[in-house]
């Protein structure tokens, strides 16, 4: 198929086909991104069907280059293409379940934290407080 001849879909397209016998994935780089109709490919994929559908309707590209596939497999890949993504300059949807939940309990924990060392100071304040009254206080 010639590049410039593929159908364009929209992000909300691509996620209404996400079940094991409709079942499209995009891949590709930012700007450069394609839909992949991988719902006969599910059954024989080297990585199980499993791992495909928890992607169904979304942007697998990370999670393609994290396992880093062979040339083979990224050939593979060519054969399923239906169309291109369309991109309207804004930035990736943030996909559910993503690697946010760790940073999120971090800032959760520097909250904590800042809310102890604040704790920390007023005590130590309120410390030297009580002994520059003792210190300083005319003797009987
Ligand atoms: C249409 C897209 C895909 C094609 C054509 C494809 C193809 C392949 C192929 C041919 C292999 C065998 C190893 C290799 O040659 O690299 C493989 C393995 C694997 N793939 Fe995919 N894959 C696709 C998408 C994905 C996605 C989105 C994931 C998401 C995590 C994934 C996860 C894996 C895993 C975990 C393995 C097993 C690696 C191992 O056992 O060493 N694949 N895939």
């Amino acid at each position: 198929m010639i590049h410039g001849e593929l159908h364009e879909y929209t992000t909300a397209e691509v996620a209404r086909h996400a079940s094991t016998d409709d079942c499209w994935i995009i891949l590709g780089e930012d700007g450069k991104q394609k839909v992949y109709d991988i719902t006969a490919f599910l059954e024989s994929h080297p990585g199980g069907p499993e791992v495909l559908l928890d992607l169904a309707g979304q942007d697998a590209q990370e999670e393609f280059k994290e396992v880093g596939h062979s040339k083979a497999a990224q050939d593979m890949v060519e054969q399923l293409v239906i169309g291109r993504l369309r991109t309207d300059g804004r930035r990736k949807p943030v996909k559910k379940g993503r690697v946010i939940l760790p940073l999120a309990a971090d800032d959760a924990a520097d909250r904590k934290l800042g809310l102890r060392d604040t704790r920390l100071i007023g005590l130590m304040g309120l410390t030297m407080a009580v002994l520059f009254a003792y210190l300083l206080a005319p003797d009987v």
